[in-house]
């Protein structure tokens, strides 16, 4: 008897890979993230990717990392966390699961715990011994977020668009 096909993408694939996807939306010219919340039974709720808010223009608000803070994008841009958070119309997050690309900072780790979302799946974490970032674990882990590292499988997914 002919069963189901082999080689369809894990739910983990399914949901990094769209975090990844949404992050290639990113006008930003060094770190482009990517994040995807999903309900406790596999619904893709909300996306989002790093980027300047509604009104603020990509090619009249800065991307530099250095020089006058003012210059810099770090005033302005919206985290891809932030942004699939408030992204989402539908009501409430609560049990929610979040795919992101890189470790979230303190800043959406507060948006993350007051949304009730209660799962983090990461990919990188470079930013790991920044304040930012150690100030993030101490508040998940005092709210009792779950965290994990996403494992990469090695399946390349290629599309043509
Ligand atoms: N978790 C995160 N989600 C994000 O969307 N970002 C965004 C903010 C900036 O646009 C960029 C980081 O810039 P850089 O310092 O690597 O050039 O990624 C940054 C972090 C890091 O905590
Ligand atoms: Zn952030």
């Amino acid at each position: 008897m002919k069963g189901k096909r082999d080689g369809y993408i894990s739910w983990d694939e399914y949901f990094m890979g769209v975090a990844k996807l949404s992050g290639m939306r990113s006008k930003d010219p060094h770190s482009q993230v990517g994040a995807c919340i999903v309900s406790q039974d596999n619904k893709i709720l909300s996306m989002g990717y790093n980027g300047f808010p509604m009104g603020c223009s990509d090619d009249e608000f800065p991307w530099a990392r250095e020089g006058d803070e003012l210059d810099t994008k770090y005033f302005y841009v919206t985290h891809s966390e932030l942004n699939a958070i408030l992204n989402y119309r539908g009501g409430s997050l609560e049990g929610a699961k979040l795919y992101v690309s890189l470790f979230p900072c303190n800043e959406c780790a507060k948006a993350i715990i007051q949304a009730g979302i209660k799962t983090i799946v990461y990919e990188c974490d470079k930013y790991a011994d920044s304040p930012a970032v150690k100030a993030s674990k101490r508040m998940l882990d005092a709210a009792g977020v779950r965290y994990y590292q996403y494992t990469h499988t090695g399946r390349k997914l290629e599309l043509e668009v």
